[in-house]
Parts: structure tokens; C-alpha cells; sequence
């Protein structure tokens, strides 16, 4: 493991670093700075300290046994009792690397109630589950998730460890990567075994989306990454499948820092990522007035409106509702693109996408490389057209 170090010659006890310390690990004896367990390696304490006496001592590389860390890992995250659909396309893709791995895919439930969700898991192809039921875990508390990721972690030894890029995912995967001393890679799009070493390769938009980077971990276990929802497809769900299941104990929990006080919703919950059926617009929309249109379109057919970056950006419509490389991306049975250019950064967020219908008044827009149907004319005169065809 890593560690904080302090050169005691160095060190005047000035305290600028116990006051810079966000997770008082930091503390004095005999007038020099000490630190004990509560230091996260954050390393804001390097930077506070003006005589240079504090640094970080890093693992030695050499000391990490890769042979002994075996397994796929997928955490499969819960929201309000129900297990999050990326589960299962992590478990999907977790099968198949898998197998090609010869190796065990273990899902890792953890919340005040999981036992209903466990058969679901190995249904969905793992062939072992780990559980922690406990009150601690109730509410989403990366610090009380850390731990037990940590304990397991150090006893399992996983080779791979996969999370979805939900809000949590995000927030938790660098966090527990962070503690026990590896790399991630966040929002893969793509992930393989390589043949000859056997490594997981993880790919990922880089650049502004202009090149896919493949990154590798060759030095660290475990290998993680997050992926985002509907990246991965979805398998088929075998009710007949039989897995291992272990119960975990909660480990105790040295400091809770944050207290939720209370959860306030800014309106609905995200749910484009899931939508089956998605109205889809652009610049072309050409003002703020017609979305009321793209809303009735949506609600006629039963679906849900998204749209590009653009919009977002000049006010007509929330970050919730963005598809591409830096919103959501969607794996909708139908979805109608309106107005949208088809830039590469918005492009990235649809390829799962079955059908794909596109309006656009430019017969060469680069949208129309990916339409399933082809419309060239005005989207608006497009859109309450049908509008008016449906309400009939
Ligand atoms: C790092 C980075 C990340 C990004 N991430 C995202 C992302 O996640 N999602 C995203 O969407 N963008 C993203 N972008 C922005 C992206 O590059 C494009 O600028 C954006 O997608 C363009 O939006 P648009 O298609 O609405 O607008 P435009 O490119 O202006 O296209 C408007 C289209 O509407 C058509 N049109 C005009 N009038 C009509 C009409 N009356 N009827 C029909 N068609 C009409 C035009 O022919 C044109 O094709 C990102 C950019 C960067 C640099």
C-alpha cells in the first residue's frame, strides 16, 4: 500500500497541514505533524506544507502478485429495491468475458435489502453472488461502500471489477480504485480480453470523442471500469440458472463524514437512458416554442424527448435529456432524430438505437449515415403532421 510520509527533520509543526487536512488524519506530537488512518492519500497536506516535508510513498510495483487475482466482479447496484438495468448488461458482457477468461462472474449485491434481487443476478448469468444486508448501507454513502469493497477486495482478490457509470457508479469506482491502490477506467464502450496476455482491455471516447483510446492496467489489481448504460447489450434472462450465494458482514465503519439530512429531487428522475421510444431534436427545432410539439409528439407515441447538447446549452432543455459522449446514452427500439446533424460527440450516445428515423432538411447531414428511414424536409412541418395524423 501507498502511505503518507513525514520527514520528522523537516517538519517545524507549523500545523498548516492539520488545518488543510479535510479527513483529520492529520495531528501533532511532540510538536511534529503525525498522521494515522484516516488519510485517504488526497494529498492536499504535500501541497499546504512549505518546508516540503510531507510526501507520498508510493507501493513498489514489483510487490503486487498478479497471479494471485482471479474473477469478474460486476457490482450490481440497487435504486429504491429494484437492481438498475446496466447490471444486467455488465452481467452480459461480465459472462462473456468470462468464459473467455475460464474464470468465475461474481455479482456483488449490497444494500439494507437484497435478498429478493439475488436469483435475478444469476438468471442473468453469475455464477456467484456476494450480499451485505445491513441498515448501513441503506443510504448511498460512498465511505460506508468503500469499506466493504475494501475488505473484499483484500480477501477475494478479483482480477476485474466492473461498475455501471450511473451517478453512484461514478462517484464510487474512482473512490474504492483510489483505496486499494489500482487504476479505472471511466465510460468504456468496449471491453475485450487480449489473447496473448490475457489483460482487459477497455476502450473509451478520448479527445473529445475524436479517437478511441484502449487503455490497460497491467500492474494493478483489480482491473476496473465503469461503463455506461444501454453501451452494453442486453442477454437473455435464464430463470433456470444456479449460482453460489455468500453472505458478507458489514465491516465497522472508522468515521462517517457526511450525514444525509435530506434527498431532494430536482424533478423526475432521469429515465432517457431506459426510454423505449425517443423523440430525439436539435438546433434545426428552430425555437424554444416548438418543443411544446416535440413534447405532444413524444406523449402520443408513448416516449420520451432527448436531445443534443445545443439545446441544453442555450436553455431549451435540461442536461437530463441529452444523448451523446458527455449525456446519456440510449438504446430506444425507436428513435426519431429531428433536426440533429449528427455530430460525432452526438453520434456516440445512439449506435445501440434499433430503428432510427431522421428529419433534417439538409439531404447531406451526416445523421442520415445512421437512419434506418429518411426523411428530407422540415422537421416542424414533419412533426405536427404527425401530430395531427395521430390525434385524428
Ligand atoms: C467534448 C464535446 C462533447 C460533446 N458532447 C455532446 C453530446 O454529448 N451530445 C451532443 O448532442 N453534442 C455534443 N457535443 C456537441 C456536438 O459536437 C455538436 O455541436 C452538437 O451535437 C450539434 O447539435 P445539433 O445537431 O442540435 O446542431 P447543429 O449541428 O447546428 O445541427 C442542426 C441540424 O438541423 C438541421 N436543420 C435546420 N433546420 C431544420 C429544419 N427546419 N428541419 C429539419 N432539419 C433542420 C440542419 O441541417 C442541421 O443538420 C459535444 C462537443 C464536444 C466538443
Amino acid at each position: 500500500m501507498s502511505q503518507l510520509t513525514i520527514n520528522l527533520e523537516k517538519c517545524t509543526g507549523c500545523g498548516l497541514c492539520i488545518k488543510s487536512c479535510a479527513t483529520d488524519a492529520l495531528h501533532k506530537e511532540n510538536n511534529k505533524a503525525m498522521v494515522n488512518e484516516n488519510c485517504t492519500l488526497c494529498g492536499i497536506c504535500i501541497d499546504s506544507c512549505p518546508f516540503e516535508a510531507i510526501s507520498i510513498e508510493k507501493e513498489n510495483l514489483e510487490e503486487v502478485d498478479l497471479s494471485l487475482y482471479e474473477g469478474i466482479w460486476v457490482f450490481a447496484e440497487q435504486q429504491k429495491g429494484e437492481i438498475l438495468p446496466v447490471v444486467y448488461e455488465l452481467l452480459g458482457k461480465g459472462k462473456e468475458l468470462s468464459l473467455e477468461k475460464g474464470c468465475k462472474l461474481t455479482a456483488l449485491i449490497f444494500a439494507d435489502e437484497v435478498q429478493c434481487n439475488i436469483q435475478k443476478l444469476i438468471s442473468y448469468g453469475a455464477d456467484r453472488v456476494i450480499f451485505c444486508e445491513d441498515a448501513a448501507l441503506a443510504e448511498k454513502l460512498d465511505e460506508n461502500y468503500i469499506e466493504l469493497f475494501d475488505t473484499l477486495i483484500n480477501k477475494h482478490k478479483p482480477d476485474i471489477l466492473l461498475f455501471g457509470a450511473t451517478g453512484f457508479g461514478r462517484s464510487l469506482a474512482p473512490r474504492v480504485a483510489a483505496r486499494v491502490g489500482t487504476g479505472l477506467t471511466a465510460d468504456c464502450t468496449l471491453l475485450e480480453i487480449d489473447k496473448e496476455s490475457g489483460l482487459l482491455q477497455q476502450t473509451r471516447p478520448a479527445f473529445g470523442g475524436n479517437l478511441m483510446a484502449t487503455i490497460i492496467c497491467p500492474n494493478h489489481r483489480p482491473q476496473m471500469a465503469t461503463v455506461r448504460p444501454g453501451v452494453l447489450l442486453l442477454q437473455e434472462e435464464n430463470t433456470s440458472n444456479e449460482g453460489e450465494v455468500i453472505a458478507v458482514p458489514m465491516p465497522t465503519i472508522r468515521h462517517n463524514h457526511i450525514e444525509i439530512l435530506e434527498e431532494v429531487l430536482s424533478g423526475e428522475i432521469n429515465t432517457i437512458a431506459d426510454a423505449k421510444i425517443i423523440v430525439s431534436v436539435g438546433r434545426g427545432i428552430g425555437s424554444q416554442k416548438n418543443m411544446s410539439l416535440v413534447h405532444r409528439l413524444a406523449e402520443l407515441i408513448g416516449g420520451n424527448v432527448g436531445v443534443t447538447r445545443s439545446l441544453v446549452d442555450i436553455g431549451w432543455s435540461q442536461y437530463e435529456n441529452q444523448i451523446g459522449q458527455t449525456g446519456s446514452t440510449v438504446a430506444p427500439k425507436l428513435l426519431i432524430a429531428c433536426g440533429i446533424s449528427g455530430a460525432i460527440q452526438h453520434l456516440a450516445g445512439i449506435s445501440n438505437a434499433e430503428t432510427i428515423i431522421v428529419i433534417n432538411s439538409d439531404p447531406d447531414a451526416p445523421i442520415f449515415s445512421v437512419a434506418d428511414y429518411k426523411v428530407v424536409g422540415d422537421c416542424v412541418e414533419v412533426i405536427k403532421k404527425l401530430i395531427a395524423t395521430l390525434e385524428d
